[in-house]
């Protein structure tokens, strides 16, 4: 192992769960993405939302179940810890009372955390928080591939009158040529639509849509296969909406659709992503107030924890 040494969470062996501040993971928390190879970050809002609210208490709540998080991935035998500086560098600060300056923050802060080489894994927040993002990822990275998992395109035009909320991001980020429209696929999609042919926007920009009735009774092993063949080696961007799994796992969410995938498909689908040039990714749409379990955002945490353990340069013990 080379002579580097990297944070790692205390073990729940020695130190409990319930102490200490609920950092991502009990990761260490630092102000700046410097000297980090992947880093956690909050963005917590819900005024793109279109129906129930509460993503904003999102990342808090991701985090405080992220404590069940372990240091070494036992299905995967990923060693995030052992081969890269990961910290939890807190949330953007947000406007809650105006979306447009949120996003031009969330830009700004995203430019400063990816000119330091650092890959962001961010915790939403609402499915607006994609757009800005993406603006600052191709900016240093050029248009990208995107992996979009979720039960609906968000490829709205104009909703309520505005062009900027949680069912519109992908279509900004195509009219400004942040993504790689071959290199897009769309999973998970799903229910009542706003017109008879729900998708056909997305297929016309060249993205791959594979909607949920697809996967039913399937593993997505074989799906991920053909994904990481389309998306090739070129720089690629991760955005899981909560709310592609089944309201039955995923409860705590603003626009439940039924009929989604599993927690168990959601974890193939991330670790199909093992191997492709992943430059961010993000987590979004969990609604703590309709998660009265907690078990939403503990099964955001995991999935967090899936994507870290997928990021180019990651070691295995296998
Ligand atoms: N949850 C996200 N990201 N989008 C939901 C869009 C729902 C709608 O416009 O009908
Ligand atoms: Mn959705
Ligand atoms: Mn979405």
């Amino acid at each position: 192992m080379s002579g580097k040494s990297y944070n790692v969470p205390p073990s729940a062996e020695f130190v409990a769960r319930v102490s200490g501040i609920a950092t991502m993971a009990k990761l260490p928390f630092q102000e700046t993405a410097e000297g980090l190879d992947a880093a956690f970050i909050g963005v917590p809002i819900d005024t793109g939302t279109s129906n129930r609210p509460g993503a904003r208490f999102g990342p808090r709540q991701i985090r405080a179940e992220s404590a069940m998080l372990r240091p070494y991935n036992g299905g995967t035998r990923a060693a995030p810890y052992e081969s890269l500086m990961v910290a939890d560098i807190g949330d953007v600060n947000v406007n809650l009372y105006d979306l447009k300056d949120t996003c031009k923050r969330i830009r700004e802060a995203y430019r400063k955390i990816l000119k330091t080489g650092c890959i962001p894994l961010t915790m939403g927040g609402d499915h607006t928080i994609a757009y800005p993002i993406l603006q600052a990822v191709a900016e240093r990275h050029g248009p990208v591939g995107l992996v979009h998992v979720d039960a609906h395109s968000d490829t709205g035009d104009v909703i309520l009158g505005e062009k900027i909320g949680h069912g519109t991001p992908f279509r900004r980020c195509v009219e400004e040529g942040l993504l790689d429209c071959s290199r897009v696929v769309q999973i998970g999609l799903r229910g009542s639509s706003y017109s008879p042919d729900a998708y056909a926007w997305s297929r016309a920009q060249g993205f791959r849509v594979v909607q949920a009735d697809e996967c039913w009774h399937k593993s997505l092993v074989p799906l991920m296969a053909e994904v990481r063949e389309q998306l090739g080696a070129g720089p690629v961007y991760l955005s899981f909406d909560i709310d592609a799994l089944d309201p039955a796992f995923a409860p705590g969410t603003g626009t439940p659709e039924i009929a989604g995938l599993t927690t168990i498909q959601g974890v193939e689908i991330i670790r199909g992503c093992r191997g492709l040039n992943i430059v961010g990714c993000d987590l979004v749409e969990v609604s703590p107030p309709y998660d009265a379990t907690g078990n939403t955002a503990l099964l955001a945490a995991n999935l967090l924890f899936e994507m870290l353990c997928v990021l180019p340069k990651i070691k295995y013990y296998n």
